[in-house]
């Protein structure tokens, strides 16, 4: 076998050799042929007249070259120089080239064994290699140098025809005929050369030889191009959900499938249409749970949702509904439902309006974060009977920590039933996600039933592949349900919570946009969206100057019922003291430096409207929904655009009219704005506040000064006692 290989390749190689010598001989015959009928038109004109004229000729060419002589010594030393270049460069010249190089540039010299070879004679080894690197000097030079070859050629080929004069005499007996008919063919053979030679030229100007002299630090600057993500299908398709909440409120009775029970209590609590994301949603859910929440829809287990809207537009509402009436028919109490969310706050807002919706109907809703004591809670989640444990929860609130520590601390806790997992804030909480809190749910909601396990029918394992097999055993699914304003787009991301055939609902759509050559291309004009209702300005300022605008806005402008953002709570608690000292404002903080009854107790006040400014860090960020705030100010510019899309979410909630000011420091100013463009805001407006309008703030301002600065002695000798 091996040896076949060897002789067909060695075959092919030998027939291609004789091809190429084949070609090439064929070649230089034409070209003795051309030099022959060259000699003999000299002969012609060696007539006594023919050689007057020749001597008139070549003088005229002298004096000609006379004139050149000084670029023409140049172009021989540099054809020297190129000579000796294209000797060392020899080596490196592909076999393929050579033959067309040959054929394209050949030089005089190359032309006197040419004619050798055409008398019959076989021209040595070394007489080819000798001839292949002068083509490669001859290719190297410019079309300049081509035309002098040529020239050279000519006056050779005269001097050889006259020293042969006598012999070629007797040759001058062929017709006439014949030298005509050859003379147009050497014509043509000459113009041919020349044409190679000029091509041969032009791809040397085209590829010129690599230098070896490198340039450092001279470089064009490239348009990068941007790198279009590869989404999978339910991200690229999701289900667009209007943003405008006025202009698209849907009549509660429209939205099929609502039991009577829930239209009613919606009513009692002033809800009269569904909000866009409401109107989608709510049925969406509904449909999954249509057989009942032990089983998906015809048997099969159902999707998981995933829905990004605007801050304020009404997701809440939009998991609550459709789970209480999935779980109105529910005859033992077990928890079906689990709702995770970031922030104890956030846990309680959320209770709350489960417990409206859920107020009659037998359903029990518990919170766990913290708030109460464990023990207190674990009282609330389950009772131990003579027949063993169970639940007093069909739905639980709860933050991850908290939670994790009842699925591991709580005797009888169980999450075997659970059908329904609510991720609120889900960006985040992908964030939070290195708690491991989801493993030891979906851990804990597919765990084997103990022997006091009373349904042992609906026993379940964690869900593999879908099979015949699988299919025969239904058991009750596990759905997760995602919410948030900022729902990340992020596969890798979402991969994280192991979704089943997840659908998105979402308000950032992708805007097909026409690129210059006119191909369509899919940008995504906003990567979130801000509440409809929302007017957005920031105050270019100096960090001194920021205490003075915040009073500026309060005192002068009178805002009222305002949420004062900073980046730490030690920055919040300094600037409430600062403007405590200062007088006229009511004023409060929230952060974690306070107990949570006291923090409790402030959000309650704060929306009673008895505080005018509430000076926070971002634990009110998310999800809070104050009523009557229409203010929000970035007193310290938020890092991330996610950030600053929850903190101004905080006004212009629920279709309503908000404000939001950011003081920017001048030195942050354009990675702000460079910050708000890549998330497609562009709709926020500089707003200058003139040096004059605080200076009659500013003496009393510097008493408030001096007043914290004996506050902050006051709180660090107390902290040291
Ligand atoms: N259909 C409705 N009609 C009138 N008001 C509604 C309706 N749905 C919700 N709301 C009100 O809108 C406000 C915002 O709702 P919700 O807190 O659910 O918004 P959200 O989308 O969860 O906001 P965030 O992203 O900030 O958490 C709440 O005060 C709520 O009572």
């Amino acid at each position: 076998m091996a040896l076949f290989y060897i002789n067909r390749y060695g075959g092919e190689e030998e027939g291609e050799r004789e091809d190429r010598s084949r070609v090439l001989l064929e070649r230089l015959r034409e070209q003795a042929r051309a030099r022959q009928l060259k000699k003999q038109q000299q002969e012609a004109l060696l007539s006594p007249e023919g050689l007057k004229q020749e001597e008139r000729e070549n003088k005229l060419g002298e004096n000609v070259r006379a004139g050149n002589s000084g670029s023409n010594s140049d172009n021989e030393s540099r054809g020297a120089k190129r000579k000796r270049k294209g000797e060392s460069e020899e080596d490196s010249c592909a076999e393929g080239q050579k033959l067309k190089k040959h054929q394209s540039c050949s030089s005089p010299e190359e032309r006197a064994d040419t004619e050798e070879a055409a008398d019959g004679s076989t021209p040595s080894k070394k007489k080819k290699k000798q001839n292949r690197r002068k083509s490669n000097v001859t290719q190297e030079r410019t079309g300049a140098d081509s035309q002098e070859v040529a020239e050279q050629q000519d006056n050779r080929s005269n001097l050889r025809n006259k020293s042969g004069k006598k012999k070629k005499k007797d040759e001058e007996a062929e017709g006439v005929e014949t030298r005509r008919k050859e003379n147009n063919e050497k014509a043509e053979g000459n113009q041919s050369r020349k044409e190679e030679l000029s091509v041969a030229a032009l791809e040397k100007e085209a590829n010129p030889p690599p230098s070896s002299l490198v340039v450092l630090g001279d470089y064009d600057r490239k348009p990068v191009q941007k790198v279009q993500p590869f989404l999978p299908q339910w991200l690229a398709q999701p289900k667009l959900v209007q943003k405008r909440i006025k202009e698209n409120l849907v009549p509660i009775r429209d939205v099929p499938g609502i039991h009577p029970k829930l239209l009613k209590k919606l009513q009692m609590n002033g809800i009269e249409s569904f909000f866009p994301v409401q109107a989608e949603v709510i049925p969406a859910i509904l449909q999954s749970a249509s057989n009942g929440y032990l089983m998906g829809q015809g048997g099969y287990r159902p999707r998981d949702i995933c829905v990004s809207a605007p801050t304020g537009s009404g997701k809440t509402l939009s998991f609550v509904i459709p789970i209480v009436q999935a779980l109105l028919d529910r005859v033992v109490c077990q928890v079906r439902a689990l709702v995770v969310l970031p922030t104890k706050e956030l846990a309680q807002q959320v209770s709350k309006v489960f417990n409206i919706y859920t107020d009659g109907t037998g359903l029990k809703v518990v919170s766990v974060t913290g708030q109460k004591s464990f023990a207190k809670e674990q009282e609330m989640l389950v009772q131990k009977k003579v027949t063993g444990y169970c639940s007093l929860a069909d739905i639980i609130v709860a933050t991850p920590g908290r939670l994790t520590d009842h699925i591991s601390q709580t005797p009888g806790f169980s999450l075997t039933q659970l059908r329904f997992l609510i991720v609120d804030e889900a960006d985040r909480m992908i964030d939070d996600m290195h708690q491991n809190w989801l493993n030891q749910v979906v851990k804990a909601a597919f765990q084997a039933e103990d022997d006091s396990g009373s349904i042992m029918l609906f026993q379940r394992t964690k869900p593999g592949p879908i099979t015949a097999a699988s299919s025969c055993h239904p058991q009750i699914p596990l759905q997760k349900l995602l919410f948030s304003a900022t729902l990340t787009q992020d596969p890798e991301k979402l991969q994280q919570l192991g979704l089943f055939q997840p659908r998105l609902f979402t308000s950032v759509y992708s805007e097909k946009k026409l690129l210059g050559d006119g191909a369509e291309t899919e940008q995504d004009t906003e990567k979130y969206t801000l509440p409809e209702g929302l007017s957005q300005c920031y105050v270019p300022c100096d960090l001194n100057s920021k205490p003075l605008l915040l009073l500026h806005f309060m005192l002068k402008m009178k805002f009222t019922r305002v949420l004062c953002f900073t980046n730490s709570k030690e920055a919040s608690h300094r600037l409430f003291l600062l403007i405590q000292a200062f007088g006229g404002v009511t004023v409060a903080e929230f952060s974690s430096r306070l107990p949570p009854n006291e923090r409790h107790r402030t959000m309650k006040e704060f929306e009673q409207g008895k505080i005018q400014l509430l000076i926070s860090t971002d634990a009110t960020a998310r999800g809070i929904d104050i009523k009557g705030v229409n203010c929000v100010i970035n007193y310290d510019t938020p890092q991330f655009i996610r950030t600053y899309i929850h903190r101004v979410g905080r006004t212009a909630r629920a279709g309503k009219a908000g404000l939001a000011f950011s003081m920017v420091l001048r030195i942050q100013e354009r990675r702000f704005l460079r910050m708000l463009k890549d998330a497609g805001i562009t709709d926020i407006k500089q707003h200058l506040v003139k040096g004059k309008l605080l200076k009659p703030l500013v003496q009393q301002y510097e008493e408030a000064l001096s007043k914290l600065e004996k506050m902050v002695k006051d709180e660090r000798a107390q902290r040291r006692a």
